[in-house]
């Protein structure tokens, strides 16, 4: 175990902690940004293989959008913070290594469509061994399936030459345009380890760090397993909750409820708690699925059908949910969208954040692309090329590095992806809402009304317009889960 070994740096006390991650994406680039800004006395340097992420990281651009990133890296990059493509350099240095690289859901072979693919994992967990020349901390920061702590044991003690590894899981909660405020004020930090003493004293050397900002309270140990499996655990249990409301947001259109009504009076039961009960086109992002199909591989692998099934389902509704709203708007505009133009209103699968990965606007889009429609995009953060290749990929194939992403050839058509949300709207016979900016409630929808092809439709997929004011104004509104306008009426609520 590294701290029994004289020439570990966490050891002597007085020599700098040096961290290293590998992996400068969404999280490792803003985790491991905050760990340098709190703990001034840490040298962390963040590695990748794409060239141009590292290059961004060190520019004023940097690759990814989060409110108050810039101003966490401009204080510490070039202090205690670097970016590198010298992955071996900087992993053969450090005391502790963190791994944040895709661990994306397979396409081909055994368990293609649900198990993780581990491939990056892998390769990184073979480097650190081949270059380690001091014993080292190595902390699982992606989320894995349970039990990848055991491989990566075995793959880094065949081949450690007598260096000593302790694993440790330390699975990241953090959000997407909050990412910076959750790991300021994380609800908890969870780092499990192996219950052996070595595996104690490497837990106590990561929760040394996190301590430097997090209550203490707040930090939780737990074995290996289950700090791989709560993570599993956390975002299907979040999903569950959109899922149900969702599936909720059915009924009410069939029933004439309304589902902020019925989300504010659930929500005001403190067991079930107001978080999370916003009815929605289906949830997107990179992690939510993904990590239920891996979760539902591994109880399929357990033996465990009933409790797949059941996570599973979570998955099902999401996509009857990006189905349903496809399918509502085609109906109710007389049943074809051929040739029509579409405005769409946001492409990120949330606001304040420029990520497109599993958005519910591409299967929205690719929807009413298979019905001829004509489609003009507007999005503040996300660029054309990117909505381009977004509907041209193959499912799951973004979520590889992105060098390695196939290019698409060509680009769609129809679609145009416009600066603007007046010129996205502009001779349009439908406008559909599919990202929360805020912006979207506050625009001059007398304008966009008088500018639209009659009748004009809004289908708000994020319920973010006041439905009475476009109703006054003389729009015809479809808003989830909301009360139907009469044009609506006898429409089922899957078309
Ligand atoms: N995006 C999110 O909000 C959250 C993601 N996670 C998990 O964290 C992990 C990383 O996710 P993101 O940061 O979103 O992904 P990302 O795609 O933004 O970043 C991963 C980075 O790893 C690099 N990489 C891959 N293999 C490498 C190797 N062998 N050596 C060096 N660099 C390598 C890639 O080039 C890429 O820049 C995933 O397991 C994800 O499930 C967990 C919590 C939140
Ligand atoms: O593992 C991960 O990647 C992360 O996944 C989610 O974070 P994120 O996907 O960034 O964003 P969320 O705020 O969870 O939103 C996910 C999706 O659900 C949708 N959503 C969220 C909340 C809601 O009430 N309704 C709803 O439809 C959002 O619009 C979005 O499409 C979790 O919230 C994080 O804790 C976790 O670390």
């Amino acid at each position: 175990m590294y701290t029994e070994r004289p020439r570990s740096n966490i050891c002597r006390r007085k020599k700098m902690v040096k961290i290293c991650c590998i992996g400068a994406g969404y999280v490792g680039g803003p985790t491991m940004a905050v760990i340098a800004l709190k703990c001034p006395s840490i040298e962390v340097v963040v590695v990748d293989i794409s060239v141009p992420r590292i290059t961004a990281w060190n520019s004023e651009q940097l690759p990814i959008y989060e409110p108050g990133l810039d101003e966490v890296v401009e204080q510490c990059r070039g202090k205690n913070l670097f970016f590198s493509t010298n992955v071996e350099k900087h992993v053969s240095e450090a005391d502790i290594i963190f791994v944040s690289v895709n661990t994306p859901t397979k396409t081909l072979g055994l368990g293609a469509g649900k198990a993780a693919d581990l491939t990056y994992w892998e390769s990184a967990a073979r480097m650190i061994a081949d270059v380690s020349k001091s014993d080292k901390i190595v902390v699982e920061k992606s989320t894995v399936p349970v039990k990848t702590a055991e491989a990566i044991e075995r793959i880094l003690t065949h081949n450690s030459k007598g260096i000593k590894f302790q694993i440790l899981s330390n699975p990241e909660f953090l959000a997407e345009g909050t990412a910076v405020w959750d790991l300021f004020n994380p609800d908890r930090v969870l780092i499990g380890g192996r219950e052996t003493p070595d595996g104690q004293k490497a837990i106590q050397a990561l929760k040394k760090v996190y301590a430097n900002w997090v209550p203490e309270e707040r930090i939780l140990t737990t074995n290996l397993w289950s700090a791989e499996l709560s993570k599993l655990a956390a975002n299907a249990l979040l999903a569950q909750r959109i899922s149900s409301i969702n599936a909720m947001s059915a009924l009410c259109e069939a029933t004439g409820a309304d589902v902020s009504q019925v989300s504010h009076a659930v929500g005001k039961d403190s067991r079930i708690g107001p978080k999370f009960l916003n009815a929605s086109v289906g949830f997107g992002g990179s992690c939510f699925q993904k990590d239920i199909l891996n979760l539902v591989y591994i109880c399929e692998c357990n033996g465990l059908a009933e409790v797949a099934d059941y996570w599973k389902q979570v998955i099902k509704v999401n996509d009857y949910q990006k189905n349903r709203f496809v399918n509502r708007i085609v109906s109710s505009m007389f049943n074809t969208v051929s040739g029509k133009k579409i405005g769409v209103l946001g492409f990120a699968f949330k606001k304040d954040t420029g990520d497109t990965r599993e958005t519910p606007a591409i299967d929205v889009c690719k929807g009413l692309l298979g019905d001829m429609a004509r489609l003009s995009i507007y999005d503040p953060q996300v660029t054309d090329d990117q909505i381009q290749k977004d509907l041209t990929m193959n499912k799951f194939d973004w979520d590889h590095p992105v060098h390695l992403q196939p290019m698409s050839p060509i680009d769609i058509k129809q679609v145009s992806v416009v600066w603007d949300a007046y010129e996205a709207a502009k001779d349009a016979h439908g406008l559909c809402i599919l990202t929360e900016w805020d912006e979207f409630k506050i625009l001059d929808y007398q304008r966009i009304f008088d500018n639209m092809q009659k009748p004009a439709f809004v289908f708000d997929g994020c319920n973010v317009v006041n439905v009475g004011e476009l109703r006054e104004i003389g729009f015809i509104v479809y808003s989830i889960g909301k009360p139907m306008d009469p044009w609506f009426k006898d429409m089922p609520a899957m078309a």
